[in-house]
Order: C-alpha cells, then structure tokens, then sequence
C-alpha cells in the first residue's frame, strides 16, 4: 500500500515572531528543530521508512527534512527539491505581522487572505525589499506577486502528479517537508475536502500527517502519529 508521509516545516522565525513569510527564507528556530527530531524520531519508533523525499526549495522546509532524516539514520536518500512545493506566495502582505495586519485591517479581512480559497492576498510592489525574482534559484521561473490557494494548487498539484504520484504508484515511500498551504493543497486533494471546508484545515509545525493509499491512489487512511501509543508497540 503506498505510503505518503506529509510534513510541514518546524516552527520558523517568522512563525514565532506571527510574519507573513510567503516565499521569503527563513530559517527554523531551535524549537522548529526540535519539532523536526522528533518527528524523525517518532518515525522511526513507529516503524517508518522511506524512499524518496520531496521538499522545496526554502530552507525550513529543506531543513526540517534533513533534520527528520538524520533522526531516522536517512540522510542518505534522494532528495529533490522544487520551487512548487513553496509556501503559497503572500504577495505585499509579505513580513507584514499577522496580529497588527488585523487590526489595521480587521480580522475577517485578514482570514479572507488568508483563508478564502480563491481572494489572493494584495501584490507584492515592484521594488519590494522581499522581492525574490531576481533570487538566483528562480531563475527561468516568473516569481508570483501573490497567490491564493487556488494559484497554489495549480503549481502543486501538476507537479505531484507528474513527479511525486508516479513514484508512490512504483512503490516508493515518500516524505514530502513543505509548508502550510502547500500542504493544505495536497491535502485537498488527497482528502477530497470542498473549496470551502479546505479554510478550516490547518497544518501544526512538525507533526508527520501519513497518508495510506490504495494502488490508485485514493485514501484509505490518514493520520497524526502521536507518541503516546509508542507504550503499546
Ligand atoms: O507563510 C506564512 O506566513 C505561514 O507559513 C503560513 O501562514 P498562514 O497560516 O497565515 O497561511
């Protein structure tokens, strides 16, 4: 049975310190690397291995992957790293604090960017000091000046199911580290959750969500591994 292990990266600096972070890079705090050990570690208490792991192309995902996989004596494995399991783009709202965004804004306002499926939040200006398009790493790529999850979904979907799927279906195990609504848009579509339950799905930092699928793919069973049956194994 084809075995998908999701997870979102650690705490990072900007998750502690309530930014909007987007595409911008930013590391993961001691906390968010403890959250990734002993996700790795959880893993390998409960019998879990893999293949093949996906990650993007921003260090605290990519860090959090390579922390999983050294608690799990993985480092070794193939690892492939792509731009379209980034954080969904948060345009002009990028380094902006989440909690004075809302007041300036209002709440409901903040959780339709944030939330809504479809309303992108507002661009990011030209000339922005968190502008990544002439960022090396997207070279060839045209660096989004916001997305919603809908404008997520149509870079991540493709892209699982030409790079990621065909791997599962072969049999591989794969560990996919990305963010909140890259992964919320994974789960959409592995779940099946409607355009407008998908808003009250959110991700925790560093808790491995495991995927069992059947040989087409479809769900048979998800969840959070938790620690507290480790007792019982
Ligand atoms: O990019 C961000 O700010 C976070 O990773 C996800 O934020 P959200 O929960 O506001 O979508």
């Amino acid at each position: 049975m084809p075995t998908l292990v999701l997870i979102r990266h650690g705490q990072s600096a900007w998750n502690l310190e309530n930014r909007f972070t987007g595409w911008w890079d930013v590391d993961v705090t001691e906390k968010g690397a403890a959250e990734a050990r002993a996700a790795g570690e959880l893993l390998a208490a409960k019998g879990f291995d893999f293949d093949q792991v996906f990650t993007s192309v921003q260090m605290r995902a990519i860090k959090t992957a390579n922390i999983v996989l050294e608690a799990m004596g993985r480092l070794w494995l193939p690892m492939t790293k792509d731009w379209r399991l980034n954080e969904r783009h948060y345009g002009g709202l990028t380094g902006l604090n989440k909690a004075e965004t809302a007041a300036l804004h209002g709440e409901e306002q903040v959780l339709i960017w944030r939330r809504s499926f479809d309303v992108p939040p507002p661009p990011m200006e030209a000339g922005s000091a968190y502008d990544l398009s002439a960022d090396r790493r997207y070279a060839g790529i045209e660096v989004p000046v916001a997305e919603s999850l809908k404008d997520t979904i149509a870079r991540v979907l493709p892209y699982f199911e030409t790079a990621i799927a065909p791997e599962l279906r072969r049999g591989q195990r794969v560990l996919v580290a990305a963010h909140g609504n890259s992964l919320r848009a994974l789960v959409k579509h592995l779940s099946g959750i409607s355009d407008a339950d998908i808003l009250h799905e959110e991700i925790p930092t560093g808790a491995p969500l495991v995927y069992e699928l059947d040989a087409d793919l479809q769900l048979v069973e998800r969840y959070y591994p938790s620690s507290s049956d480790l007792a019982r194994l």
